[in-house]
């Protein structure tokens, strides 16, 4: 492993956070929190992605993303990393299979917000990324609602966790999933894109 792959101490939970991050915002810290704290997490790690296998603009420079992302992180338990840039895969379903096999020691749960589980049953291999990792998905403003119907919700609702067992979830075998409810946050990058409020 090179030197700009996060380390993983033995038997460590990690959440996952995958996103675009154009830019960073204090949402991305607060689900990160929240994620840590509910789901006895011992780091988040913030994927800074290539650029999202469904969206067709590109989003800024991967290295103007990056530094944006660790500027705004000073919660050492958050670690920012472009290691699917470094590997060369963007497909959610490659990378946790590339993580899970160079970190045999790590426990993976991926976070997502609650638009993405809405949206989830387009993702590639949506069904195998279920089965490799635990999922925590966050309330987000909008789509809290939409995601207990989503069409992969409805796939996988005999693999829910309820919420108040949030804390087993990073030990418990795939797949097995919770919907998180927590203070929203209505921040989003387009916002901010747009010239909305900053983080
Ligand atoms: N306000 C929020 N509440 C809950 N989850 C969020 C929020 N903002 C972002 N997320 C989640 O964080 C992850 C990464 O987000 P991303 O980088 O796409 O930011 P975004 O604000 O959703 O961007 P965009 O507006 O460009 O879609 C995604 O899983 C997304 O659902
Ligand atoms: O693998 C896929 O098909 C896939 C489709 C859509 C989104 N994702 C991932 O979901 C995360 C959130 O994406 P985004 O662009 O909404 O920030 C990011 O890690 C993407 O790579 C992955």
């Amino acid at each position: 492993m090179g030197p700009h792959f996060p380390l993983a101490p033995p038997g460590a939970t990690i959440g996952l956070l995958g996103g675009s991050f154009d830019p960073a915002h204090a949402a991305h810290l607060a689900i990160s929190r929240t994620a840590l704290r509910r789901l006895k997490l011992d780091r988040v790690w913030w994927l800074v992605s290539p650029g999202n296998p469904l969206k067709a603009h590109g989003p800024a420079p991967l290295a103007a993303r990056m530094a944006a992302a660790q500027a705004l992180t000073h919660d050492p338990r958050i670690v920012v990393t472009d290691i699917e840039a470094r590997l060369g895969l963007r497909k959610t379903a490659d990378t946790i299979a590339a993580l899970q096999r160079l970190y045999p020691g790590a426990r993976f749960v991926w976070l997502m917000g609650s638009d993405n589980l809405v949206q989830f049953h387009h993702w590639d291999r949506w069904r195998e990324i279920a089965a490799a990792v635990p999922i925590a998905v966050m309330a987000r403003p909008g789509s809290r609602l939409a995601a207990r119907g989503a069409p992969a919700a409805q796939v996988l609702r005999r693999a829910r966790l309820p919420e108040h067992r949030a804390a087993l979830l990073a030990r418990m075998a795939p797949p097995a999933w919770t919907l998180l409810n927590m203070p929203m946050s209505p921040l989003s990058s387009t916002q901010i894109r747009n010239g909305g409020r900053h983080a």
